[in-house]
C-alpha cells in the first residue's frame, strides 16, 4: 500500500476479481490486474462526483441494507446514460462493493475517499431547504421527492428541512421573511413557477439586505448567495430541461448533491419606476400571453392543458400593434445566429463571467456603467420598430424544453449577461404555423423572412398611441372599471392569490379578472379582436403591456452545470446503456 497525503493505492476485490485501485485526490481509479493486458479496462470516478462512502456492503435501492462487514467498503457515484429523446445525459447512482485485506486498510480508504470529497467540492451543501408543490404538473412532486430524491439526500449526508406549500407564494414569503441562517441552497420540487417562486424570495431577500432598491431598473442588483435546485415536477420544466438537459428527478438531485454551480441571467420587468417581475425563460407577449390566459380556465388538464390552449389560440389568429425598442448586446462575442449551442463550460459564459466581475470591487463603476444603458445619452444606441406582431419573446437562455429540445432560442446563453430578443411580425397563418412547427425539429425557425432574432442587453415594450386608448377602453369595458385612485400594479398568481403590490400612478394596469378573461373571450367568442395581448413571463401573467427589460448578468446560480455534450462524453466505445466509463472526457 501507499500512501502521501490525499493518494492512496493499494490491491481491492470486487467480487472475486482483484483490482489495482488508485486514489490521486481528483480521481479514484480501479483496474483488474489479473486480466491480459489487452482486455484490462479502468473505471475511473472523479472525487467531485463520488456520492458517498459507506463501511460495510451497502444497498440503498429499492431500500437501504447494510451488511457490517469490517474488511468492506462501498462506494456510490454518478454513473452517465444517455436520455434517449433528450439532448443531455440521464446521471444515475453508481455503486460499487469493495473489500480489503485487513479493516485498517478499509479505515483508511473511507477516512482518505471522505476527506478527497471535501477537498475538491468545496460547494457540496450540507444542508438544504426543500420546497415542494403539492400541485405542481401530475401533483407528483411529494412522491417525486420522497421516493427518489430524499433517500440520496440522506445518503450523501445532506439534512434537509422540507416545506409541503399549502398556498401560492409561501415559498416566496418563507424566503424574504424567514431566518436562512446554516441553509447552502434552496431545493424546488414542482415547475417553473415554482421555480420564479423562490427566484423572487431569494433576489428580493439578497437585495433587501444589500439596501438595493429593485424598482430602479438601472441598479446594479447584488447576485445571491444562495444555490437553487430544481427537483422537475411540474408542466413546462423549461428552466430544469435548459440548465440540465433532461427532466429527471434523480439526475438533478445527483447535481445537488455533487454541489454543481450553474450562473443563470435574470431579466428585471418594470413599469413606470416599479418592478413588476423576474424571468429567466419566456417573457412573451402576443401568442405565448395569449396561450397562457387561456391555460389557465384548463388547469384541471394538467400539462396537457398547453397543447390545447396552443391550438385554441393559434385558430383565433390574432397579431397585436406595438412599439419595440432594444438595446443591442456586443455583436463582437456572440450572435443568436452563430449555430453554436452553451454547453456544460460554455467559453461564452466563462468570458461574460470575468467581464461581468472583473470590476465588482469598484462597484461604483460597475453601478454607472449599467446607469448609462439607461441614461439620455445613450438613447441614440436603442433600436426602435413599430408594427403588428404574432409574438414578441424575450429569453435569456435557449428555453429548451421537452416540447421543444433546442428551444426558443438554440443558441441564446445561461450566463452571457444578454437576452435574445425575438420578433415574430404579423404573417399569414401558415407561414406562423410553420414556425412554431419548427421549435419541434432542429429547422431554423429564424430563416423566415418574417422573424428577427437580436441579441439584447435591455428592450422596451409600448402600445402605439391609439392602441393605448383603445386598450384602455377594452380593459374598462370588461372590467366594469379599474380602481383609478389605488394606482397599483398588482401581480396575481395563478392560482388566485395576490403576489405584489407595486405603486406606479398609472391606473391602467388591468385587474386579476382582466387578465383572465379578456384577451381570449374577446378573440374567439366575440367578433372583435382585443388590441392588446398579455405578457407571459416565466407562466405568470403580468398586469401590465407597457414594460421595460433588463438581463442582468448571472443573477443567480443553480445547482447544475450546463448541458454536457453526450457525444464528447461516450467515447469509450461501448454503447451507452453497456458503458460503465463514467469519467468526463474532454471537456
Ligand atoms: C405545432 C407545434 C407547436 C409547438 C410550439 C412549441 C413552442 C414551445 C416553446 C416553449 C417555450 C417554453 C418557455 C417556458 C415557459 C414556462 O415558464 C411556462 C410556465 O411553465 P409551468 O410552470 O411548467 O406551467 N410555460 C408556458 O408558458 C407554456 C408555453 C407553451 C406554448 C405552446
Ligand atoms: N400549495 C399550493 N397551492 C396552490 N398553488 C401553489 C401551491 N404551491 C405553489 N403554488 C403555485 O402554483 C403555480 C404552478 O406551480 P408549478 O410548480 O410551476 O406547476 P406547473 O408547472 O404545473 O404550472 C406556481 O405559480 C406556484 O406559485
Ligand atoms: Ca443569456
Amino acid at each position: 500500500m501507499e500512501e502521501t497525503d490525499l493518494r492512496l493505492e493499494s490491491s481491492l476485490w470486487v467480487g472475486n476479481k482483484r483490482y489495482r485501485a488508485v486514489l490521486t485526490g481528483w480521481h479514484f481509479n480501479w483496474t483488474e490486474v489479473d486480466k491480459k493486458n489487452i482486455d484490462k479496462k479502468t473505471i475511473s470516478v472523479p472525487v467531485a462526483e463520488v456520492i458517498g462512502v459507506e463501511e460495510g456492503r451497502v444497498e440503498i435501492l429499492p431500500q437501504k441494507s447494510i451488511e457490517d462487514t469490517d474488511k468492506d467498503f462501498t462506494v456510490f457515484y454518478v454513473k452517465r446514460s444517455s436520455s434517449g429523446s433528450s439532448y443531455g445525459l440521464l446521471w444515475r447512482l453508481g455503486r460499487t462493493q469493495f473489500s480489503c485485506l485487513s479493516r485498517v486498510l478499509r479505515d483508511q480508504w473511507t477516512k482518505h475517499l471522505r476527506a478527497a470529497l471535501k477537498t475538491h467540492s468545496p460547494l457540496r451543501p450540507n444542508r438544504l431547504l426543500v420546497f415542494i408543490n403539492p400541485f405542481g404538473g401530475k401533483e407528483k412532486g411529494r412522491k417525486i421527492y420522497h421516493s427518489l430524491v430524499a433517500p440520496l439526500f440522506e445518503l450523501a449526508g445532506i439534512s434537509s428541512h422540507v416545506i409541503v406549500t399549502e398556498r401560492a407564494n409561501q415559498a416566496r414569503d418563507h424566503l424574504l421573511k424567514k431566518d436562512l441562517t446554516g441553509f447552502d441552497g434552496v431545493v424546488c420540487v414542482g415547475g417553473d413557477g415554482m421555480f420564479s417562486e423562490i427566484l423572487h424570495g431569494l433576489i428580493g431577500r439578497t437585495q433587501q439586505e444589500a439596501g438595493l432598491c429593485e424598482n430602479d431598473p438601472a441598479a446594479t442588483l447584488q447576485p445571491c448567495p444562495l444555490h437553487i435546485g430544481i427537483v422537475p415536477a411540474g408542466s413546462t420544466d423549461c428552466v430544469c430541461y435548459a440548465t440540465v438537459g433532461v427532466i429527471d428527478p434523480v439526475t438533478s438531485a445527483l447535481h445537488i448533491i455533487i454541489g454543481d454551480s450553474q450562473p443563470l441571467d435574470v431579466c428585471s420587468v418594470h413599469h413606470a419606476s416599479a418592478l413588476v417581475r423576474y424571468s429567466v425563460s419566456l417573457l412573451g407577449y402576443g401568442f405565448y400571453g395569449d396561450v397562457l390566459a387561456e391555460s389557465e380556465k384548463h388547469r384541471w388538464m394538467g400539462p396537457l392543458r398547453y397543447d390545447y390552449s396552443g391550438t385554441m389560440v393559434y385558430l383565433s389568429n390574432r397579431s397585436y400593434a406595438g412599439i419595440v425598442q432594444y438595446l443591442p448586446a456586443d455583436p463582437l462575442l456572440s450572435s443568436p445566429r452563430d449555430r453554436t449551442r452553451c454547453l456544460s463550460g460554455c467559453g461564452v459564459c466563462s468570458r461574460s463571467t470575468e467581464r461581468l466581475f472583473s470590476h465588482s470591487s469598484d462597484a461604483g463603476s460597475l453601478y454607472s456603467s449599467h446607469l448609462s444603458q439607461f441614461s439620455s445619452d445613450t438613447e441614440g444606441e436603442w433600436v426602435s420598430v413599430e408594427g403588428r406582431f404574432r409574438c414578441v419573446s424575450l429569453t435569456c437562455m435557449s428555453s429548451s424544453c421537452p416540447k421543444s429540445p433546442l428551444g426558443l432560442s438554440p443558441s441564446a446563453h445561461l450566463a452571457d449577461g444578454t437576452g435574445d430578443l425575438i420578433l415574430v411580425w404579423d404573417t399569414h397563418p401558415l407561414g406562423f404555423l410553420k414556425f412554431l412547427y419548427r421549435h419541434t425539429s432542429t429547422q431554423d425557425q429564424f430563416d423566415m423572412p418574417f422573424v428577427e432574432v437580436h441579441r439584447v442587453k435591455a428592450v422596451r415594450f409600448s402600445l402605439p398611441p391609439e392602441k393605448e386608448e383603445e386598450a384602455y377602453e377594452e380593459i374598462r369595458g370588461s372590467s366594469g372599471g379599474i380602481d383609478e385612485e389605488a394606482g397599483y400594479i398588482e401581480t396575481v398568481s395563478r392560482s388566485g392569490s395576490q403576489v405584489s403590490l407595486a405603486e406606479t400612478g398609472t391606473g391602467r394596469e388591468m385587474t386579476k379578472e382582466q387578465k383572465t378573461t379578456t384577451p381570449f373571450l374577446c378573440g374567439l367568442c366575440c367578433s372583435k379582436a382585443p388590441a392588446v395581448s398579455v405578457w407571459n413571463c416565466d407562466g405568470e401573467i403580468l398586469p401590465t403591456t407597457e414594460i421595460l427589460s433588463r438581463i442582468h448578468g448571472q443573477l443567480v446560480r443553480l445547482y447544475a452545470r450546463g448541458i454536457e455534450d453526450g457525444a464528447a462524453m461516450h467515447n469509450c466505445g461501448e454503447e451507452n446503456d453497456k458503458c460503465d466509463s463514467r469519467y468526463t472526457l474532454h471537456k
